[in-house]
């Protein structure tokens, strides 16, 4: 099966552009104003104006509130929503059925005690996505840190939902990823910028090349 990349941060058109062109097939928006990559709902919405019939749109929320989901969710149409905070699984439920949009949980994994953790989320969630703990670090962001998680967790593993791998993925390690986990999805951010919060043309097309032939 081809593998299907997400790419997540996503700010301006020239990146954009490139991520469309090199293939991928999911396009994120941050929406989580203490992140580098966080965008104005209406900048997001002239992104999303250009992408393709065929290229889905994810917006992603931190522990967001409902004021929050539909000042967003009614100016960007999105194909999913990532939620990437502490949401338990009555939120997570509660934000489907308020908005009527597929959700992607974010499950971030230290160890094997973590993946529990899915399988409860998948009871209600339409995707999981599997990303690395932040480091404890007060300043760390909840997700976008770059930092790679034991692979070796997920090989050989099974979920009841369809799930995306990410964490430190770059175009160096993207196809080992593949061949360790068995994923079939990759959700890549900083590995693909020249400096935090700014994505870099050249680095997605090389990612997106890195899992092309898989
Ligand atoms: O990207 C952010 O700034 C961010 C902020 C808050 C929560 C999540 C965030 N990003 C998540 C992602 O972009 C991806 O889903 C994933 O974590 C991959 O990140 P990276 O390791 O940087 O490739």
């Amino acid at each position: 099966m081809p593998v299907s990349v997400k790419i997540c941060g996503l700010t301006e058109p020239l990146s954009l552009h490139a991520a469309v062109a090199g293939g991928a097939r999911y396009v994120g928006f941050v929406f989580y104003p203490p992140s580098p990559r966080s965008i104005a709902p209406s900048m997001a919405a002239e992104l999303a104006r250009l992408v393709p019939t065929g290229v889905r749109t994810v917006g992603l929320f931190v522990d967001p509130e409902n004021d929050f989901l539909e000042h967003v969710v009614s100016q960007v149409p999105f194909d999913l929503i990532q939620l990437h905070g502490k949401e338990t699984p009555r939120r997570i439920a509660e934000v489907k059925a308020a908005f009527n949009i597929p959700v992607m949980k974010a499950i971030k994994v230290g160890g094997p005690e973590d993946l529990a953790a899915a399988l409860e989320a998948a009871e209600v969630a339409d995707r999981l996505l599997f990303d690395a703990k932040p480091p404890a670090k007060v300043s760390a962001l909840p997700g976008g840190n770059g930092i790679a998680f034991d692979w070796t967790l997920l090989a050989g593993r099974s979920w009841p939902k369809p799930w995306m791998l990410s964490g430190g993925l770059k175009p160096e390690n993207a196809a080992e990823a593949v061949r360790t986990t068995g994923a079939t999805a990759l959700d890549v951010s900083s590995g693909v910028e020249d400096r935090p919060g700014h994505k870099d043309p050249e680095l997605i097309r090389r990612f997106l090349d890195s899992v092309a032939g898989l």
